[in-house]
């Protein structure tokens, strides 16, 4: 098993490369000399990235500005990506809120379902016929650790990464023997603009550094993972730990135990 051979005509498609994981991803991908089309809502980091990574690896590299959790937008995007060979899709963006599920904006955690679900799900059912038909691909999904967990005050989130975690352990069953793959990466804490877009203050303080992995260490593991067609990656020894607990601990110790947690990290 072995990524697909990079091509001047075919794509990796990364979306959230504006930042964090997606940034790294997009990076790990042009150093084994894949051409790339970079997604995200924020043109200009995309652009500067993409002159950045053409200069360095000698790629092509396509922006696309797309807000993914409105369906317009997607379809825009999507009629775009008619025309091009994807052979490698990275679905990556994604954001949490925190808090009691009552007291957030409805608006924001719908926002979130349309990101972190929906854009997934709409992605990979428009481009997986295509990466089928070619013969030769592989699927990216960024799920969490708390994909694996009831996560209290931090609910829309974990639901939305249980999706996203069920979704490509499924695919990855699916799509054995057919020349694409499908695999998740499923992180725990990593340092990117994450805790700041999710308002989650106390994060830094409750983790020593220790618990951290860079985002080019997560993204180096997935793209690595991604290469070995695995099923799943999880970056980091928190993230494992993390990984194991949300599996195989008992719900009725899990859910009190998380509750402290989540509560205390605003
Ligand atoms: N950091 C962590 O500890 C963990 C992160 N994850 C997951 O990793 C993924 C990447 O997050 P991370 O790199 O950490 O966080 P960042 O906040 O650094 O990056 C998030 C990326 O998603 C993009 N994005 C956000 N909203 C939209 C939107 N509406 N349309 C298009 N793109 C959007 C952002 O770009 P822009 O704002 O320009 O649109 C940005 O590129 C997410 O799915 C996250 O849930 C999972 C576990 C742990
Ligand atoms: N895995 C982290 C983010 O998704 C977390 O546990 O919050």
């Amino acid at each position: 098993m072995s990524l697909p051979t990079p091509s001047s005509s075919a794509r990796a498609v990364v979306t959230g490369a504006s930042s964090g994981i997606g940034e790294a991803l997009a990076e790990s991908l042009a150093r084994r000399g894949h051409s790339l089309t970079l997604v995200a809502r924020r043109q200009d980091r995309l652009r500067a990235l993409a002159d950045r990574l053409a200069a360095q690896y000698l790629v092509t590299v396509d922006v696309e500005a797309c807000d993914l959790s409105d369906r317009a937008h997607r379809e825009a995007l999507l009629a775009k990506l008619a025309h091009v060979d994807v052979s490698i899709l990275c679905l990556n963006a994604g954001f949490a809120t925190y808090g009691g599920l009552a007291a957030l904006d409805p608006a924001r955690e719908r926002e979130q379902v349309e990101l972190n679900v929906t854009a997934v799900h709409d992605l990979t059912v428009a481009l997986l016929p295509r990466l089928l038909e070619r013969g030769s691909g592989a699927i990216l999904i960024t799920g969490s650790t708390a994909g694996n967990q009831p996560s209290p005050y931090n609910a829309t989130y974990a639901a939305t990464k249980a999706f996203a975690n069920t979704l490509a352990e499924s695919l990855h069953g699916e799509l054995a023997g057919t020349g694409v793959t499908c695999t998740l990466l499923a992180p725990g804490p990593v340092r990117t603009e994450f805790a700041e877009v999710s308002h989650l203050g106390k994060v830094e303080e409750m983790l020593p550094a220790f618990a951290w992995v860079t985002a080019g260490e997560a993204a180096e593991a997935a793209v690595r993972s991604m290469a070995s067609g695995r099923r799943r990656v999880v970056p980091g020894a928190t993230a494992k730990l993390q990984n194991i607990g949300g599996q195989h601990a008992p719900r009725s110790i899990l859910n009190p135990i998380l509750r402290k947690v989540y509560g205390g990290m605003r």
